[in-house]
């Protein structure tokens, strides 16, 4: 638990998670356990030798590829529609417990579909969750599938195509009775992978009305954000920690309203940046950039999901009751959910239950 005075505050505070991957909520038991339920055998190495082993090993990732090419293995474990319940549903009871009142989750069809699994057990596992943790919890969810860069750019096509054609992206209702796809990213590893190659396959999604959402600024240069929004119609970014070093594409952001989907803790373990502390949040204040903050893969990250995440960034930054007023409505703005839910949170943020515990916090200092 974090030492801030603040610390009840951004506990009972309605939170929106938009930067959250499914798969990266695979805890190191849960993965063994799947290896084991499923029959999938595991890598011969001694970092597989134990859950704990493999803690122990994703504590010393090294760069975006030396975490994904574990977090690869870690999808070889999900097969049935089951599994993608039992993951969803796990993370929304958690993230509800931490107040978060909707999230929007990534998944990469095309590390599934490549194996066998298709991408409608996927949404049926996702469903069943989410509906089940809408009733007990009142969080709300969507999906977001996001194409992935190390594969090439013609796989990314037919996985996009082929989502078009079932009908997915039309599923999505924004709401809690048919959760369905609120929009397109596109994330993995991201040096050499210029986001103009996938402009193709983003302006098909721009023509049909489809949200789009890319990773870029991550370990990528600040160039890449800017051509996240110019050649991909990004209407987020996530990550876009790198866009602090061109002041140009700062200003671009801010001009543009665009919510970056910033992951702090992330960028440390993969050695993004070396503290919290590094992270441009206070250039984004200044400069008007919107962010929200997120968890990215907190199975692989130390466990750290999103109330860790805005206890670090307390820490490190020391943000003002008023600052982290203007972060949560920024995350319900930046929501890609009905007009009619952002409504609710709004009205918890501004209304009662949030400022009830503020005004506890001002009276106890
Ligand atoms: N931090 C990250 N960056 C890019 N792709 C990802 N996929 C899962 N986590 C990611
Ligand atoms: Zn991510």
């Amino acid at each position: 638990m974090c030492k801030s005075p603040l610390h009840a505050l951004l506990t009972s505070m309605p939170k929106c998670e938009h930067h959250l991957h499914l798969e990266g909520t695979l805890s190191c038991e849960l993965l063994f356990s799947l290896a084991e339920a499923n029959t999938i055998p595991l890598p011969s190495g001694p970092e597989f030798a134990s859950p704990a082993a493999l803690r122990a090993r994703y504590a010393a990732f090294t760069s975006l590829d030396d975490f994904l090419a574990y977090y690869y293995i870690g999808f070889s474990v999900l097969l049935t529609a089951s599994d993608f319940e039992q993951l969803t549903y796990a993370y929304l009871s958690r993230a509800a417990h931490e107040n978060v009142r909707h999230a929007e989750i990534f998944f990469d069809p095309q590390g599934h579909t490549s194996r066998g699994v298709s991408v409608s057990a996927i949404v049926e596992g996702f469903q069943a969750a989410a509906k089940r943790a809408a009733q007990e919890f009142r969080i709300t969810a969507l999906l977001i599938p996001c194409l992935l860069r190390h594969l090439p750019v013609a796989d990314s096509k037919a996985c996009f195509e082929s989502l078009v054609a079932a009908g997915h992206f039309d599923a999505r209702k924004g709401g809690e009775a048919e959760p369905g796809f609120a929009g397109l990213g596109l994330c993995s590893t991201e040096l050499s992978q210029p986001p103009a190659h996938w402009a193709e396959i983003f302006a098909a999604a721009k023509s049909k009305g489809i949200r789009r959402t890319v990773h870029a600024g991550e370990e990528g240069p600040a160039r890449y954000v800017a051509a996240a929004l110019a050649d991909l119609g990004a209407m987020r970014i996530d990550h876009g920690v790198r866009a602090a070093e061109d002041d140009a594409v700062i200003e671009k952001l801010a001009e543009q309203g665009v919510l970056v989907t910033v992951c702090p803790v992330s960028n440390v373990c993969l050695r993004v940046a070396k503290s919290v502390a590094e992270s441009p949040l206070s250039v984004f204040v200044d400069k008007g950039v919107k962010f929200s903050l997120n968890s990215d893969d907190p199975a692989y990250f130390g466990d750290h999901y999103i109330q860790d995440v805005y206890c670090a960034v307390e820490e490190a930054f020391g943000f003002s009751i008023e600052q982290w007023a203007k972060i949560v409505r920024d995350a319900v703005d930046g929501s890609w959910c009905t007009e009619e839910r952002k409504a609710v949170i709004r009205e918890e943020i501004d209304g009662g239950y949030c400022y009830g515990k503020l005004q506890g916090i001002l009276r106890a200092f």
